[in-house]
């Protein structure tokens, strides 16, 4: 069995990854150790299984009895222990959420119904360091993915709608809490039918406005508004958010030599932790829609296609109705005004799953099956 270290398992990736390995039973098939660096010597979570007490998780002689680390404590904890534990001489896989290591070279983005082939390579060629990809990159892939496998996409762009929980736990509660003070400056206007909404939506503004309105987090009102840059500046003005879409989509199709452009802006809203994109797919040649909807379904398990009508659209396309869910479907899907080569659709999926902790944990099981173990 593999000595597996969980590292930020406390977190919000962490408890849903966690939360999913308990659901497929995945850790009876492994020794997991828990790490902590806060809380060293307390009870690890209940997993189903005898645990040691929580051990450090900056102790590199407890890190080097590992044959896996898996980490979603961050990009900082990632800067701080991964190179000196390499340097100890550790030769185990490290399996992490962050984003630090994805664009090194001894690096791989797992994603596997996508790159299956790619991590089997790697492995087999001795890598040992597996990243997960950024979430809106990952749940592209995941809806796209059938295009993409059929060489079909010349050039694309991304328009995102990103949740909160992307920016972390403490942002999500500052959402609902920018959510709570309109609804609690305006319930008694509510209350009344006869009030003026335009009276309404002066107070609401003035009062997103205020100094006082909670925006420690984002640094700026999301709740009744929106915040078009994620993450930081890029030298060529894209957000680093943006940037991502295009090297790590490339790396994770492992496309070398023959990059596909793919750029756009990302976008926060006030979803709490679904993600949703737009696409504008130029197409290499006018492919059919049936073509197109039957590879975008038949790609993985969890890609549907939702038809291209308002009813449909409004009960499966939306955050609501994805979120703590695998399913990530994609619709909108149709020719655009300018030809046949052009092509729109938009999916949803949720960040937290596809987008964190699922293809960490898919990664486990594949690195099981390739040691045998
Ligand atoms: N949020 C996201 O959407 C995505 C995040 N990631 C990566 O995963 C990393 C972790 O993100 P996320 O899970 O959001 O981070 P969290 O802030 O939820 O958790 C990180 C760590 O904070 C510590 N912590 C302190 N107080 C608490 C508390 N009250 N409850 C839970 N944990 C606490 C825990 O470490 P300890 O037990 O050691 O104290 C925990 O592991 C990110 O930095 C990023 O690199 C990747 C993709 C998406
Ligand atoms: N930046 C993403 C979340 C995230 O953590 O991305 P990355 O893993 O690439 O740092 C978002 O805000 O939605």
């Amino acid at each position: 069995m593999l000595r597996v270290g969980f590292i930020g398992w406390r977190g919000m990736v962490g408890s849903v990854l966690v939360e999913r390995m308990m659901a497929d039973q995945d850790f009876k098939q492994i020794e997991p150790v828990f790490f902590s660096t806060s809380q060293v010597g307390q009870s690890g979570p209940d997993v189903g299984v005898d645990t040691p007490a929580l051990k450090d998780a900056y102790d590199l002689e407890a890190l080097k009895a590992l044959d896996v680390v898996l980490t979603c404590q961050g990009g900082d904890y990632t800067a701080k222990v991964y190179q000196p534990l390499r340097d100890s001489g550790w030769d185990g896989y490290w399996i992490d959420a962050a984003s630090t290591l994805r664009m090194a070279e001894d690096a791989v983005i797992v994603l596997d119904p996508v790159n299956r082939h790619i991590i089997d390579e790697k492995l087999a060629a001795g890598y040992k360091t597996f990243t997960g990809g950024n979430c809106t990159v990952s749940l592209m892939l995941m809806g796209l993915g059938g295009l993409f496998e059929a060489g079909l996409i010349e050039w694309m762009t991304s328009m995102t709608y990103q949740a909160a929980s992307g920016s972390g736990a403490q942002n999500m509660r500052e959402l609902l809490s920018q959510m709570n003070q309109l609804g609690e400056l305006t319930r008694s206007d509510l209350d009344n039918p006869s009030s003026a909404i335009l009276d309404i939506d002066r107070k609401v503004t003035a009062a997103m406005r205020d100094s006082s309105f909670p925006t420690e987090h984002f640094g700026a009102p999301l709740g009744g508004s929106l915040l078009p840059w994620i993450d930081k500046k890029m030298d060529n003005g894209q957000s680093k958010e943006e940037w991502k879409g295009g090297v790590e989509t490339n790396k994770i199709l492992d496309t070398a030599g023959n990059p596909i452009p793919i750029d756009g802006l990302c976008v926060r809203i006030g979803a709490m932790r679904s993600h949703s994109q737009a696409f504008t797919i130029k197409l290499k040649h006018d492919v059919p829609m049936d073509e197109i909807e039957d590879r975008i379904a038949r790609h993985n398990d969890w890609v549907s296609v939702v038809p291209n009508d308002k009813d449909a659209t409004l009960s499966s396309l939306t955050p609501t109705a994805v979120t703590g869910t695998l399913n990530v479907p994609v619709g909108r899907l149709r020719k655009m005004a300018m030809g046949g080569e052009y092509l729109t659709a938009f999916s949803v999926g949720d960040q937290l799953l596809w987008g964190a902790a699922e293809p960490l944990k898919r990664m486990l099981t594949v690195l099981r099956e390739f040691k045998g173990a």
